[in-house]
């Protein structure tokens, strides 16, 4: 009893409170975890962020002390669920990024987190629905291709729904395409610059080569696209059963975020990221979201961009993702409209 009033009052402590009227009010849902405790710290360092809300079902108190030390000039607060504990966190908050939910151990696939995760997300998109239903969220948590579309309906249901503020955070892939192509054509990564589109699982991942400027050989290109496409079982096979990606992760969902915010809140113009957004690319093959190259703007999504000239190969590799997409999409939309 002791125990848990003590948590509640820390948990609802705020720390270093110095604000800016030009800079937003973000959530990271899950921020104890591998992703959220180095996404926060990177977060921690914009100075387009006024509050940093902390929400998680545990450790957040202590996650939110510590990052509070650093002084940069928001405001942090942690929260667990005692006391409406998630209600405070949400409330007023521009940006929700959620990375909450269990990740891949080796031999899993990104849909066999479907049943413990698409709860985990219903839920949290449920609060915000009800706290903050203007604020742009930002789904890390996996399977990516269900969890968005499990968010949109939610808001749906909730009568809230606007496509132009919600995103499946695709970014990794385009840090991963980055890299991989940096080390085989011997450029900086400013130099690869790598389109991906579709989603965010295996097949779904489709990167066009061919619109990077670089030459490749056939082997070249095979090896690049499974790399790109399997990447994150790299880490899963190498973390050995203690997780998948999380730091490369935070810097992606860091980038990702700090782009809305320039786009957002700074009024930057021409602010453009890869991500899973509700789409018209694949509507008539009945997929509603997709991912390709979108310009944010003050309301989020301002332009989707279309997916250009693609190759033979590419075209393939389109064709193969589509169907499986199609699936995931419709497998998370069926979680909340039941039939
Ligand atoms: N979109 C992408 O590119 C990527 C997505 N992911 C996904 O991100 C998710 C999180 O991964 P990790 O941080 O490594 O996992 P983790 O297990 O280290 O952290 C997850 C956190 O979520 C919290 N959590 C669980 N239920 C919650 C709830 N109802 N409300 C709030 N917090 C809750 C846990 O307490 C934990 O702190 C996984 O689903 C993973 O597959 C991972 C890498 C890349
Ligand atoms: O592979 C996983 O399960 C985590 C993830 O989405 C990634 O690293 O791209």
């Amino acid at each position: 009893m002791f125990a848990t009033r003590q948590i509640s009052s820390i948990a609802k402590r705020a720390f270093s409170t110095s604000t800016s009227s030009n800079a937003a009010k973000v959530a990271v849902l899950g921020a104890a975890g591998g992703i959220g405790q180095p996404l926060s710290l990177l977060l921690k360092q914009s100075s387009l962020i006024s509050h940093l809300s902390l929400y998680d079902i545990v450790n957040t108190p202590g996650v939110a002390a510590d990052l509070s030390h650093i002084n940069s000039n928001s405001k942090v607060s942690g929260h667990v669920p005692d006391n409406n504990g998630l209600k405070e966190a949400l409330t007023g908050c521009d940006i929700v990024v959620i990375p909450a939910g269990v990740p891949r151990k080796p031999g899993m696939t990104r849909d066999d987190l479907f049943n413990t995760n698409a709860s985990i997300v219903r839920d949290l998109a449920t609060a915000c629905a009800e706290h903050c239903p203007k604020a742009h969220i930002l789904v890390i948590a996996n399977p990516v291709n269900s969890t968005v579309p499990i968010v949109a309906e939610v808001f749906k249901k909730a009568g809230v729904f606007d496509p132009k503020r919600l995103f499946g955070v695709t970014t990794l892939d385009v840090v991963r395409a980055s890299r991989f192509v940096s080390e085989v054509k011997k450029v900086t990564t400013e130099e690869a610059k790598i389109t991906v589109i579709g989603g965010h699982s295996g097949v779904t991942i489709v990167p066009l080569l061919s619109q990077s400027g670089h030459s490749f050989t056939e082997e070249e290109v095979k090896a690049l696209t499974h790399r790109i496409q399997f990447g994150g079982d790299e880490v899963v096979k190498a973390k050995n059963g203690t997780g998948s990606a999380t730091l490369s992760m935070a810097f992606a969902g860091a980038r990702f975020t700090n782009s809305l915010l320039e786009a957002t809140v700074a009024g930057k113009k021409n602010v453009v990221e890869p991500t899973f957004v509700k789409s018209e690319i694949f509507a008539k093959e009945g997929v509603e979201f997709f991912a390709t190259n979108v310009e944010l703007g003050p309301n989020g999504v301002e332009k989707i961009h279309p997916i250009g000239q693609v190759n033979a190969y590419e075209q393939g590799l389109i064709d193969a993702a589509v169907p499986e997409l199609k699936g995931n999409i419709a497998k998370g939309k069926a979680f909340i409209v039941k039939a």
